[in-house]
């Protein structure tokens, strides 16, 4: 493509490859992970979990339907958290009612550096081998020999808490998908139960599930005082997803400790489900290279049933290591890695993939009325107490 600039994709290995820049000049680093979806860029672009990620779509034809105003998942003033993009092929033309602006307009707009006209199978085929390696994109200037060391330097994901970089700065309500000026839980709202959702980097697909099924939603700073949290008296918590190493937020796994000892209903969502997991002392590990796309299948234990899920997790957590009052109610059928765990003893639930987003449709969407269920049934138990 005459009119891009020259771009180049160098990988920590020494693998490089040349294409053309659609997105800012410039460079970024990060940890290259590819995403079998195909559709979703915008929502994978703005998802905060990828912050510090370099994405590579395996579908080849990215970027047709352009961007629009709705489909932003991130909250926060940083729309893009993903760290740069790699694609096989843009369309000359993009089309959909709902666009507003093209793929590499939105990029540019975003300060993300992005490079297509690459081999995209060659590429997911050397970090399906290899496992996760670190990448650096450099689009306009290029040199390939700073482009290695940069990539080299890339200190990985591990021990990073990336939770508290993109999580929101002030205690906010959710609204019909609108932000409201924080006046606690409003009489105005009619949602009946109260969640608080704290902020690991939350999409904003989980809190308008929560507002459908009746809820009030305040978001919560990820570092927030957990006991300011349990003055506002919430009748349910979510722990929401977020990017980098579930090990590293020492904060938000002691916080997770104090809601499990007060035996508030809990939904853990990816980071979130890490977090419950590492709360109760079980063992997170680093994938050789982690779930990403809205085609994974996974199965629900108690019945039996298979669910097509979106997944974005480079952790999981060690399924062997969960103590005796936790028991397994999903799994991946890709590679049987634990999808989901509840607490015998505590009105608490978690699930590694995204029931938020539906590629199924809807077929994770019983998550979200499990948590109203447990947080109803708790309810109830408080008024006989
Ligand atoms: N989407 C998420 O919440 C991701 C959780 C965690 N950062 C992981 O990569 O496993």
């Amino acid at each position: 493509m005459s009119d891009h600039p020259h771009a180049v994709l160098v990988l920590a290995d020494g693998a490089v490859f040349h294409g053309y820049a659609i997105g800012a000049t410039g460079i970024t680093t990060g940890e290259v992970a590819f995403n079998t979806a195909m559709t979703g860029y915008q929502e994978i672009l703005t998802d905060p979990s990828y912050c510090r990620q370099i994405i590579t779509l395996t579908y080849p034809h990215i970027g047709n339907t352009g961007t629009n105003s709705e489909d932003n998942e991130s909250i926060s003033a940083c729309a893009v958290h993903a760290a740069g993009l790699v694609i096989r092929d843009l369309p000359l033309m993009h089309s959909n009612w709902r666009s507003k602006q093209s793929l590499p307009d939105f990029l540019k707009r975003h300060h993300v550096v992005a490079i297509a006209g690459i081999d995209t199978r060659k590429l997911t085929r050397i970090l399906r081998e290899k496992g996760a390696l670190a990448g650096c994109i450099m689009a306009g200037q290029v040199d390939v020999d700073d482009a290695l060391c940069q990539a080299r330097a890339f200190p990985g994901l591990e021990g990073l808490d990336l939770a508290r970089v993109v999580s929101c700065d002030d205690v906010r309500e959710f609204d019909e998908g609108e932000w409201t000026v924080e006046e606690g839980y409003r009489a105005s709202n009619n949602g009946r139960w109260r969640v608080a959702v704290l902020d690991f980097g939350v999409k904003r697909a989980i809190l308008r599930k929560l507002v459908e099924r009746g809820c009030r939603v305040k978001v919560y700073p990820a570092q927030t005082d957990i006991h300011e949290i349990l003055a506002d008296q919430p009748d349910g918590v979510l722990l929401s997803n977020g990017p980098g190493d579930p090990g590293a937020c020492d904060y938000a796994i002691a916080a997770t400790r104090i809601l499990l000892a007060k035996k508030i209903p809990l939904f853990g969502i990816c980071l979130g489900h890490q977090l419950v997991a590492l709360a109760i002392g079980a063992q997170t590990v680093k994938m050789k290279f982690g779930h990403n796309g809205a085609n994974h299948p996974v199965q629900d234990i108690d019945n039996g049933r298979v669910m097509i899920t979106s997944q974005n997790h480079g952790f999981a957590v060690a399924a062997e290591t969960l103590p005796d009052n936790a028991r397994i109610t999903h799994k991946s059928l890709f590679d049987g890695t634990l999808q989901g765990f509840e607490l015998s003893d505590h009105p608490v639930f978690c699930f590694q993939g995204h029931p938020e987003a539906s590629p199924g449709p809807h077929d994770a969407d019983y998550l979200f009325d499990r948590f109203i269920n447990n947080i109803t049934q708790h309810a109830q138990k408080d008024s006989f107490a």
